[in-house]
């Protein structure tokens, strides 16, 4: 866990440093992905060099997000040049004197491709989850799990731009610009380790002591507070929505990027996650996995829209039904008896 920890803190780190110098066209520009590219890289070369030097005698085995095609190619150097200059300004700051070539950096990043499955231990990193939210200045997650003969054990979730406090119904797409990590009180580090609980301390500050987080003790809809992802293209509002009715949920959506959303649940913050994707999308496990560990931990549940718990062992994508619904146990069933009624499958 402790090196979990510093390797999410480390990649943190990195992701933060580039998103402060995004320029005001990148901020609204989609076309130029570049810089969410290099901090998507770079952040999973960090995390996986960070945990293989904690570990140096076993080969790391990382189902990550991010593989070296790309970078390999002539027309690939020049972002990988820029990838490895944004990693040693890390690296310098947790191994003074440590440089990584271009090549090692490439070899770091095929660390990741492992296919995980029901047998030993593999990582299971998103360097960057939430992509859109991050060229938008809005929220993002560094989001690091451990699979252990199928099932995950250990979440950490690296959130630098999550206020410690409450967050309004009006701070996800829009309002969250104004709060950038950088405020002392901004930035989240939640954590768990099965059968350990969930814990939450300040991402800035490793002394900090983490305090345990707790699912909200909610059991009606008309109390509930339902988060889902911002883009509608990811994840159906017209099907979140009538199923919030169905529930008698009167609050209106707080629409978050990322795994961040997980968090404020394990935090009582947020009450209900649904995520309905088209039908032909599959999930990944490093969209979840961190997550999905952090919430049970907190007493929540974490299921497809038929009420079966998320199965990991299953390679790089989600064995799953539909749809994804995570919340408080008594809550969580109502959902599951609304999914039938309102999202009966396809
Ligand atoms: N078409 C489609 N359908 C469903 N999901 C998709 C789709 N495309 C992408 N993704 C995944 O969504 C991840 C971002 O999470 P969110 O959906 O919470 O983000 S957002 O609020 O919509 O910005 C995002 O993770 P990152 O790529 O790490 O940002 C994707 O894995
Ligand atoms: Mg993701
Ligand atoms: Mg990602
Ligand atoms: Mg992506």
């Amino acid at each position: 866990m402790a090196s979990a920890k510093e390797a999410v803190r480390l990649a943190s780190r990195l992701c933060q440093d580039v998103q402060r110098q995004l320029s005001a066209e990148e901020r609204v520009d989609k076309k130029d992905d570049s810089p969410v590219t290099v901090a998507d890289y770079g952040a999973q070369v960090v995390v996986a060099w960070s945990l293989q030097r904690a570990d140096p005698a076993t080969r790391l085995s990382m189902v990550a997000e991010e593989d070296s095609a790309e970078l390999r190619t002539p027309a690939g150097r020049a972002m990988l040049e820029r990838i490895t200059a944004l990693v040693n300004s890390v690296v310098a700051t947790a191994a003074p004197g440590e440089v990584l070539s271009p090549e090692q950096v490439l070899d770091i990043i095929d660390l990741g491709a492992s296919q995980g499955g029901p047998s030993g231990r593999h990582w299971v990193l998103d360097p960057i989850d939430g992509t859109r939210g991050f060229v938008g200045m809005r929220q993002y997650s560094v989001c690091l799990g451990m699979l252990q003969d199928g099932e995950v054990v250990l979440g950490v979730l690296g959130c630098p731009n999550l206020p410690q406090g409450p967050v309004g119904d009006d701070d996800g797409a829009a309002g969250s610009a104004q709060r950038l990590s950088g405020d002392a009180d901004v930035g989240c580090l939640f954590f768990s380790e099965r059968g350990q609980g969930a814990w939450v301390e300040p991402l800035w500050n490793a002394d900090a002591a983490p305090a345990p987080v707790r699912v909200a003790e909610v059991t009606e809809g008309a109390e509930a507070r339902f988060m889902e992802s911002v883009e509608s293209r990811h994840s159906s509002h017209s099907i979140n929505a009538a199923l919030a009715r169905e529930l008698g949920v009167v609050r209106p959506p707080l629409r978050m990027d990322s795994q961040v959303k997980y968090g404020l649940l394990s935090r009582g913050c947020g009450t209900i996650f649904m995520r309905f994707p088209p039908a032909t999308y599959k999930e990944k496990i490093w969209d979840h996995a961190a997550g999905f560990v952090i919430v049970e931990e907190a007493g929540g549940r974490v299921t497809d829209a038929a009420g079966v718990r998320l199965d990991f062992s299953k390679g790089r994508f989600l064995a799953l039904d539909r749809g994804i619904i995570a919340a408080p146990p008594a809550l969580h069933e109502k959902l599951v008896a609304a999914a039938a009624k309102v999202a009966p499958k396809a």
